[in-house]
This record gives structure tokens, C-alpha cells and sequence, in this order.
């Protein structure tokens, strides 16, 4: 058995292209601990999104490894792309159709899953006629319902106001802490930052640091133009 302290997501050395004559990735290797909220960060167009998807094998690795601890989440930033039943309860109990569990047991696991993202009045909702927040809670409350170790998130504020934004981060923040998940949430916004309780910074394809939010924070300031970076 790991300790609890093992990390629940590794990666080494990892590399990737898009094409033959620009890698995207170089010799990438990180580690976020069992039980903590970590963010990956970097200006835009350094590899961000490649790197979630290579960890959570929506992309094809060809080289380097990667460990996370099973079952894994994944949410997109447009939640448009992921909510593909009708109603919050159709969609969220459809991650559950391979598990082959009775009736009962997904009703269970549905019903947890919204209470725990405070969606549980909103069951039998249509998908349309939910807010950009909440449809990210419903894509939240799918990973809880399928008991997910890992959580791997992809700028899932980029499309929310500012209000709704801090209500998102602060509530993985606590999924993360009351449920003893783990969570990678990639922004290039700062304010994010103070939620975190570590960081990953990536630069040009590389990991350049990692661990202390308010360092990274720094350090992002310095390479990122000051446009880009503000929340
Ligand atoms: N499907 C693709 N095909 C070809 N190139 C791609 C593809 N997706 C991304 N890229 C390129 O790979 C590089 C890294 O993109 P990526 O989306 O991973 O960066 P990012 O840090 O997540 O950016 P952002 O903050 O703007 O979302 C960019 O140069 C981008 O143009």
C-alpha cells in the first residue's frame, strides 16, 4: 500500500510534438502529493493543455511515464464539450453505465455526487438551462460519482465571471480537502493561485518549478507579460 504521503500524479520525462519540427514538450517531470490542490500554470501557448491531456491519456505519450492513482477526472474548459446527457441527473449517472451497478447504487452515487457540489435541487434540470458554473459543478459532480482518485482540471474558469470563478476554485479547493482527492487545475489567472497548495510551472515546454504557490506566483510574473497573467 502507498503511504499517504505518495504522490498520486508522476510524470517523467516527458515529451511531445504536434509536429515533426516544433516539440511542444521537453523532458517534463513533475509530482503533486495524495490529497492536495495543485495548479499548473504558464503563459499562453506553453503547454499547458498538452500536458494535462498527456497525463490523463487523451493524448498519446512517446516518451517519458506517467502514474496517476485510478479512476481519473477530467474537466474540459468548455463544459459544452462534456455534458452530453439532457438533465444534470442523466448526465451525471451516464459516467456510471461501465461500472454495471443497480439502480439503487447509482442513485446513491448521483445523489452524493450533487449533494457534494451543492446540485442536488437541480437533479431534473435541463443541461441548457444551467449557468457556466454550475454546468462545471455538474462535470465536477461526474468525477465524484465515479469515486475518482484524481482530478485533472483544464482552465475550467476561463468561460465563468469573476464571481462564479472564485466560487469553482474554492470549491474543489474543499472536494479536494473533505474527500481526500487529488486535484491539477491549470490557469494562467494569479488570484487562483492563493487556493493552491502547490504549484507547477511550465515555461516554453518545461517544467521550470514546483511547490510554493506564492514562489511560482513570482516567478510566473517574471517570465509571463504582466497582461496575460492578471486575474
Ligand atoms: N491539436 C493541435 N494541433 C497542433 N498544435 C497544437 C494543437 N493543440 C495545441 N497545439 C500547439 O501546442 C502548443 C501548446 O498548446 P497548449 O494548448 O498545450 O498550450 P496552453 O499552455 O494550454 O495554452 P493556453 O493557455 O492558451 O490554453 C501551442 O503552440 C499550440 O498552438
Amino acid at each position: 500500500m502507498q503511504s499517504p504521503a505518495a504522490p498520486a500524479i508522476v510524470a517523467n520525462n516527458l515529451s511531445f510534438n504536434w509536429s515533426d519540427d516544433r516539440p511542444v514538450l521537453k523532458d517534463c517531470s513533475l509530482a503533486v502529493p495524495r490529497g492536495e490542490f495543485w495548479m499548473l500554470l504558464g503563459t499562453n501557448g506553453c503547454g499547458k493543455s498538452t500536458l494535462l491531456r498527456l497525463l490523463a491519456g487523451l493524448l498519446e505519450r512517446r516518451s517519458g511515464d506517467v502514474n496517476l492513482a485510478p479512476p481519473v477526472g477530467f474537466v474540459f474548459q468548455n463544459p459544452d464539450h462534456q455534458l452530453v446527457m439532457p438533465t444534470v441527473g442523466a448526465d451525471v449517472s451516464f459516467g456510471l453505465v461501465e461500472e454495471r451497478l443497480s439502480y439503487e447504487q447509482v442513485r446513491q452515487r448521483v445523489d452524493e455526487a450533487l449533494m457534494a457540489v451543492n446540485l442536488l435541487p437541480l437533479l431534473r434540470r435541463p443541461i441548457y438551462a444551467l449557468s457556466g458554473g454550475q454546468k462545471q459543478r455538474v462535470a465536477i459532480a461526474g468525477a465524484i460519482a465515479r469515486h475518482c482518485e484524481v482530478l485533472l482540471l483544464d482552465e475550467p474558469t476561463a468561460l465563468l465571471d469573476p464571481d462564479s470563478q472564485i466560487e469553482l476554485v474554492e470549491q474543489v479547493r474543499k472536494l479536494v480537502k473533505s474527500r481526500g482527492m487529488t486535484a491539477l487545475w491549470v490557469t494562467h489567472r494569479l488570484n487562483e493561485l492563493d487556493f493552491a497548495d502547490g504549484a507547477i510551472l511550465l515555461d516554453r515546454g518545461r517544467v521550470i518549478d514546483q511547490g510554493e504557490p506564492e514562489r511560482l506566483k513570482q516567478r510566473l510574473l517574471e517570465i509571463g507579460n504582466g497582461a496575460e497573467v492578471a486575474s
